[in-house]
């Protein structure tokens, strides 16, 4: 592979099974929850790519031990747990662009105290973490900005917890939210503390990985709707024992959609029926496109049934893998609308701005708006040269365009920066090739 950009032949088949890396949401939550935990923790599969290294750095950086075992089918992580109180008092912490690592970190670290500096990546800097701080801060904790109020980089030092109540916007980011929960324990110590949500919460799919996780770690959470959460006092996170990380399922949303638009069936395995993932349903919108989805347990298979049919839903509740849905909408009968995505334009980059760049390059002709995208496919799709914005998901996206829909003939597409994937899929683009027949 060229560092720079990868050429993509015109594929005309797909076919095949795909072992899923591990999910980057469950991945990180699981490390954080380890770390805070009472006892040792095993974690098999985690998943190995740019998100975890900077939370698996992180941690080492704030005093935790740990170490990985390579076995015969994989790896294991052994987390050892501190049990809510970080041996380093004082630490400076590279984020990356990694959204799961140092939201839930700042949250952590605010809470507990010391002296800690937070920073990411360029973009990471321009993402928004203010409604979290302002929570945290509200409450008693002392975050500082050192760039941009409402932004990373931060400055934690030294609060205290006095309130009982806390409470957070959940609009902008299902992050926040998320990231209060995990401390939540911390801060109810001898009284109960609620957390409660003003305005509409986004990504709700990614609360339930959180209390699901959470759970499994030995801490009950009260829910009340959507509209505030509880946490009884004396709730101490205990280790599991061995917990196993299943396959991502926003990194299935790609070979899904290969066999929906070039023949399949291709299968990802790693995730079914029974994961705790939000991005499952990426497989029921594929349904509505008129895809041929099977399921077990532990596996998604989806055949294409000829053209796709266009789909206009509300995407709010799969916000990553509905990126992968304005793609295959390149292959689809007619004009397909993303509706309530306004998370898009505060992730890797303004997505739904790239979306539109990038699909317009192929031929589409795309309309945006503050918070939705309207797709309509080129009789042909167009060979282009594919910006990808720092995005791993623009990256897995647009290698889509090289496959050979009933709207596509011949000649290689070229995406920029191919690397990019490795905050999530580091291996992304020979398992992509491996289902290319
Ligand atoms: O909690 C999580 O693991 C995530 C929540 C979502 O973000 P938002 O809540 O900001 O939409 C999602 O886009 C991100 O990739 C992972
Ligand atoms: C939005 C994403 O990442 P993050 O966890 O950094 O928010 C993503 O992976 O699509």
């Amino acid at each position: 592979m060229n560092h720079e950009y990868i050429d993509l032949p015109t594929v005309a088949h797909v076919e095949g099974a795909v072992r899923l890396p591990g999910s980057k949401s469950i991945s990180n939550r699981i490390l954080l929850l380890s770390a805070l935990s009472q006892g040792d923790v095993a974690i098999v599969d985690l998943l190995a790519s740019d998100d975890t290294a900077v939370m698996l750095a992180a941690l080492r950086s704030l005093g935790v031990q740990w170490t990985e075992e390579k076995t015969a089918t994989g790896t294991i992580h052994h987390v050892k747990g501190v049990a809510g109180v970080l041996p380093n008092k004082s630490a400076d912490l590279f984020m990356g662009n990694a959204g799961t690592a140092i939201r839930p970190l700042t949250a952590a670290l605010a809470v507990i105290g010391g002296d800690y500096t937070l920073h990411g990546v360029p973009r990471m800097h321009e993402r928004p973490i203010g409604d979290l701080v302002d929570a945290l801060n509200a409450a008693g904790t002392n975050v500082e900005y050192t760039g941009n109020p409402g932004f990373p980089p931060l400055h934690i030092k030294q609060g205290k917890i006095h309130a009982q109540r806390l409470s957070v916007r959940g609009d902008v980011s299902s992050q926040f939210l998320t990231a209060l929960l995990m401390v939540a324990p911390l801060m109810a110590r001898e009284h109960a503390i609620t957390i409660d949500v003003i305005g509409e919460l986004i990504s709700k799919p990614y609360i339930e990985i959180t209390l699901n996780l959470i759970r499994r770690f030995g801490v009950t959470v009260e829910q009340n709707g959507w509209e505030s959460f509880t946490i009884e006092p004396g709730q101490v996170y205990q280790s599991p024992g061995t917990i196993h990380v299943e396959g991502d399922a926003s990194s299935a949303s790609y070979f899904l959609a290969a066999g929906a638009i070039a023949g399949g069936p291709v299968r990802v395995e790693g995730v079914g029926k029974d994961s705790i993932q939000g991005d499952v349903r990426f497989a029921a919108a594929l349904e509505q496109m008129g895809v041929q989805i099977t399921m077990g347990d532990n596996w998604i298979e989806a055949k294409s049934n000829g053209v796709l049919k266009a789909i206009d839903a509300d995407f709010n509740h799969i916000p990553d893998a509905a990126m992968t849905i304005a793609v295959a909408a390149l292959y689809a009968d007619g004009t397909s609308t993303l509706r309530n995505i306004a998370s898009w334009r505060v992730k890797e980059t303004d997505r739904i701005a790239a979306m539109a760049t990038e699909l317009r390059k192929v031929g589409a002709i795309v309309e945006e708006g503050s918070d939705y995208i309207k797709v309509t496919p080129p009789a042909v799709i167009t060979p282009a040269t594919i910006d990808t914005y720092d995005d791993h998901r623009m990256a897995m996206c647009f290698s889509l365009v090289s496959l050979d829909g009933a709207a596509r003939k011949g000649n290689v597409m070229r995406i920029n920066d191919p690397k990019c994937v490795g905050k999530t899929f580091p291996e992304y683009f020979a398992a992509f090739a491996a289902i290319a027949k």
